[in-house]
């Protein structure tokens, strides 16, 4: 069986004091769950931090991003090596990466080998943006968001984060059949990349709360969330990670 994974992407909120409170609240609600992993994702300034916090709570640090070198003159990056030392999962491929920093496929698939190369687990985002999904090709994207990144062939670990962009930051959360649907998509396309489709982790991610997240986790090719704005609140998040975990909902 799949373990359930929710992921909280902090992306460019909290300050010092604000990830400290955070993780602390965080840390003290959900270290007793243990069949369901944790993982938090607060900017790069606070991981260090973050990472002490977490530790030995079974609660695990992701990066939002990294660069796909292991070292160099790259002024202003963050090196996968680097990440390491603190971090267990990294998440590439973003839409806010693709679309609003301008990131391609060709990066995304370099920065997911170097994380692989670096020993963590990549969290590849994929998802279609409001004009493609009303054109009727979301799954012709994400294939080729997908096909970019294994096409070359893939034999390490990986989370694949399934987030329309039209439903992220919006409220408007796409239907759980949908995100239903598009997970089995996306596992049909790992096993045509020759991955061991049945232990890839799918998460769904766009407005995920604690009003929709029971509908999205019940679905049978869903095995969690990456979340945005609940994930700033430790007692919805800590309530989402509650939702996932099997030992409580039987
Ligand atoms: O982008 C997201 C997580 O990576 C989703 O953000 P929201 O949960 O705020 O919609």
């Amino acid at each position: 069986m799949r373990k359930p994974l929710v992921a909280g992407n902090w992306k460019m909120h909290t300050d010092s004091s604000q990830a400290q409170d955070l993780a602390s609240s965080i840390v003290s609600r959900v270290s007793s769950v243990t069949d369901v992993e944790v993982v938090l994702c607060p900017p790069f300034v606070w991981l260090e931090r973050v990472a002490k916090l977490v530790e030995e709570t079974g609660i695990l640090v992701g990066a939002q991003d990294t660069f796909w070198e292991d070292w160099g003159a790259y002024t202003g990056e963050i090196s996968p090596l680097q990440l390491s030392e603190m971090c267990s999962y990294v998440i590439v491929g973003h839409s806010e990466r693709r679309h609003i920093i301008g990131e391609t496929d060709e990066i995304v698939a370099r920065k997911a080998r170097a994380v692989a190369r670096a020993g963590m687990v990549p969290i590849l985002a994929v998802g279609e943006l409001e004009q493609e999904y009303k054109e009727g090709i979301s799954k012709e994207i994400v294939s080729n968001q997908l096909s970019a990144v294994l096409a070359d062939g893939w034999d390490h670990e990986i989370v694949i984060a399934y987030e329309p962009v039209w439903a992220i930051g919006t409220g408007l959360a796409a239907s759980a059949q949908y995100a239903q649907d598009m997970a089995a998509f996306i596992r049909e396309q790992l096993s045509s990349y020759g991955l061991n489709q049945e232990r890839v982790r799918i998460l769904y991610g766009g407005s995920v709360n604690r009003g929709n997240f029971k509908e999205f986790i019940e679905q049978k090719d869903i095995d969690g969330a990456l979340v945005g704005g609940a994930s700033l609140k430790a007692e919805e998040f800590a309530e989402l990670v509650m939702m996932a975990s099997p030992a409580m909902v039987d």
